[in-house]
């Protein structure tokens, strides 16, 4: 891969649409806008244009150019945008055509945006937040990764960085004059400041993992014994027949996922199958993933039939599943059981009473949980390890002794600390974990 190269690439979706964006970035992007338009565009304006064969005249199509010249772009280089008909022939023509010109290349998957990165116009963590925001699927998760491209992340871990460096700057000091008595209110102040940075990551790492649940899903599996209507639920949410509902106890023996957008959040809804003692060796199978789903549940809701007056007893299904919502199922029923749990949502699958009443709590839930927070939270397993790294020097430098130990050797805690902050945004270290950042990208971003 040469950096020196001119890329490009379709950046907008491949097939039919009204319109494509092919990008073009390097230093001949200019020169290829003039062999195309027959004349260069003015910076940052959009211009109609017919775009010519360079060698033959002939009119490959017409459309908009726009020409950002270098540093003031998306990568930082010359940027050249062709807005087209968004045909799989005109745009096949036209990259054929950017093949032939000199320095010229087909852009590797996320190369655009490594070329931003390089130019120092985003940081890793925006570079991230980026991908989150081109998958995000969800207003939240928009969201979520907003505010990362914005920066919020990466100012947070700036901010945290600086103050560590400070704090090297006075180890250096009691390292280059050992012979000075270094006052014990310095000792004093660098410990306590490097306490307390230790306690706003410990802080920022203690959050349930909301930012990374959001990116990904929130799981919500719904349990429960055989029949209390677990898959009539889980179809009624989804608006499909994406499980098999039948008045045979054990059905659903497969663990049934679907994807829901509750009020923003993304959703994973599970359905399981119920939980009794069985003989029959598929239907044990069946729950037994039940239960190995349930552990790693973000959300436990546990439906009953409210038709059946203690059986199979709610404290001991209680109990099983630690449910964080009992929903009682099948309220248009003669002869429903009563009292009801307290907490309980009363709902009927037949019917549809009570659904609306189930969604509210299931979506304050998952809010309170996985909601946006005033702090910016981490969003990846990434960001977690080099916070726990940053973490466990921190411990270590405070476990030493300023006056006795060397400072030399508190100092290089400190110094670990910051690299592990740097690799976050990339600051330091940053080639071995490009690859990592980079490989969710797809061409043309
Ligand atoms: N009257 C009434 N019947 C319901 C209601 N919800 C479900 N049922 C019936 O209850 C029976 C069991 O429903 P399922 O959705 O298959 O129950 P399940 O919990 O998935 O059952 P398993 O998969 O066997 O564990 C079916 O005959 C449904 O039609 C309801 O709200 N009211
Ligand atoms: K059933
Ligand atoms: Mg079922």
């Amino acid at each position: 891969m040469n950096d020196r190269d001119t890329i490009f690439a379709l950046s907008t979706a491949a097939g039919r649409a009204g319109v494509a964006v092919i990008r073009v970035s390097g230093r001949r992007a200019p020169l290829v806008a003039e062999r195309l338009c027959g004349r260069r565009p003015q910076a940052r304006r959009a211009e109609r244009a017919v775009l010519r064969h360079p060698g033959t005249g002939e009119a490959l199509d017409d459309g908009l150019v726009l020409l950002f010249p270098a540093p003031r772009s998306f990568t930082g280089e010359d940027v050249l945008e062709l807005q087209v008909h968004g045909s799989l022939a005109v745009v096949a023509v036209l990259l054929e055509v950017l093949s032939g010109e000199k320095d010229c290349r087909p852009a590797e998957p996320g190369e655009f945006t490594r070329r931003a990165f390089h130019n120092g116009k985003l940081d890793l963590t925006q570079v991230e937040g980026l991908a989150d925001l081109i998958d995000a699927t969800t207003e939240a998760q928009r969201r979520q990764a907003r505010r990362q491209v914005d920066g919020a992340l990466g100012t947070l871990y700036d901010g945290w960085r600086e103050r560590l460096v400070r704090v090297a700057a006075h180890l250096e000091v009691m390292i280059d004059f050992p012979d000075e008595d270094v006052p014990q209110e310095t000792r004093d102040l660098v410990a306590g400041q490097v306490r307390m940075l230790r306690d706003e990551l410990r802080a920022h790492l203690d959050d349930s993992r909301r930012g990374e649940r959001l990116r990904h899903g929130v799981s919500v599996v719904i349990l429960g014994a055989p029949n209390a209507g677990k898959s009539s639920l889980l179809n009624l949410l989804a608006q499909r027949e994406a499980a098999i509902v039948s008045e045979i106890a054990g059905t659903t023996r497969d663990v049934i996922e679907v994807h829901l957008d509750l009020g923003g959040y993304p959703v994973t809804l599970v359905d399981t199958a119920g939980l009794r003692e069985t003989e029959d060796r598929i239907e044990a199978e069946g729950v037994r993933r039940t239960r190995a789903r349930a552990a790693d549940a973000d959300i436990r809701l546990l439906v009953r039939d409210a038709s059946i007056p203690g059986i199979p007893d709610l404290a001991t299904m209680a109990e099983e599943t630690s449910p964080d919502l009992v929903v009682y199922n099948k309220i248009d029923r003669e002869g429903v059981a009563t009292p009801f749990h307290e907490e309980a949502v009363r709902i009927s699958c037949r019917t549809g009473a009570g659904v609306d009443t189930l969604l509210e709590r299931l979506g304050a839930l998952v809010r309170a949980r996985f909601g946006l927070t005033e702090a910016p939270v981490l969003t990846r397993a990434r960001h977690r390890r080099a916070l726990g790294d940053c973490v466990s020097a921190l411990e270590r430098f405070l476990a030493r002794d300023l006056s006795d130990d060397a400072p030399e050797l508190a100092a290089e805690e400190i110094r670990f600390a910051v690299g592990s902050l740097g690799r976050i945004t990339g600051r330091v270290d940053v080639e071995d974990l490009l690859d990592v950042v980079f490989r969710d990208f797809c061409i043309g971003k």
